[in-house]
């Protein structure tokens, strides 16, 4: 049995290794060919969901490991969200600058927003876990001339965050190593319950 990380994202593929190491497994990527999804749902849930569901059908026997993650700003109704990585063409640092625009003249104080990240789990034995991360903040209105993604436009107000769980100075993306830090532990306690 193995880890199979459901992502098509080379850099979420390494968090997700780092993160879960000290599991006594082999983690393994998706092999180049595999089909891509379609990320349909309009909850992280769902489309964390989506991904582990497509990748179990290829591996049964294994631990599959899918995430989801976005930028949801209050008065947007929660938008981007789901979209976060595709609302508009171009980069991250585009897509901020769209989301500065959209915000001219509204007050810090009605700018809350949240970074959140779903993991989803499934086992060999059709067991389904999900995990959750998120950073509360605000979206900024002083920016630095030159973007480069939604951390730069990200202030953080987490207060009591698991600094001694993520080992480093917090950041706008911790969303995704809180649910990952989660993510790991339900493994462990899965695997310790399968040998008990
Ligand atoms: O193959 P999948 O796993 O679906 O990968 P993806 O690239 O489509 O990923 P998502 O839909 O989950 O979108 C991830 C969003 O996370 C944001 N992001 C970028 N760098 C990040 C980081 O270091 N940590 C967490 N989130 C990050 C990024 O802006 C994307 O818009």
């Amino acid at each position: 049995m193995k880890i199979i990380v459901a992502t098509w994202n080379d850099v979420k593929l390494e968090q997700i290794q780092m993160a879960l190491k000290e599991i006594p497994l082999d983690i393994a990527s998706l092999p180049k060919d595999m089909e891509d999804v379609k990320e349909t749902a309009n909850t992280f849930k769902g489309n964390a969901q989506i991904k582990i569901e497509t990748v179990k059908r290829y591996y049964p026997n294994d631990i599959i490991v899918g995430e989801d993650s976005g930028l949801s700003i209050d008065i947007l109704e929660g938008f981007p969200g789901v979209k976060t990585a595709r609302f508009s063409p171009g980069s991250d640092a585009d897509r901020a600058q769209l989301l500065i625009e959209k915000l001219k003249g509204v007050p810090l104080s009605r700018r809350a927003a949240q970074f959140t990240s779903v993991v989803a789990l499934a086992f060999p034995d059709g067991i389904v876990l999900h995990s959750k991360g998120t950073m509360n903040g605000w979206i900024a209105k002083d920016i630095p001339d030159r973007l480069k993604g939604y951390g730069d436009i990200f202030l953080l107000s987490n207060d009591k965050v698991l600094t001694e769980q993520l080992e480093h100075t917090i950041s706008p993306y911790d969303h995704r190593q809180i649910a990952l830090f989660q993510a790991k532990q339900l493994i462990i306690d899965w695997l310790e319950r399968k040998t008990t």
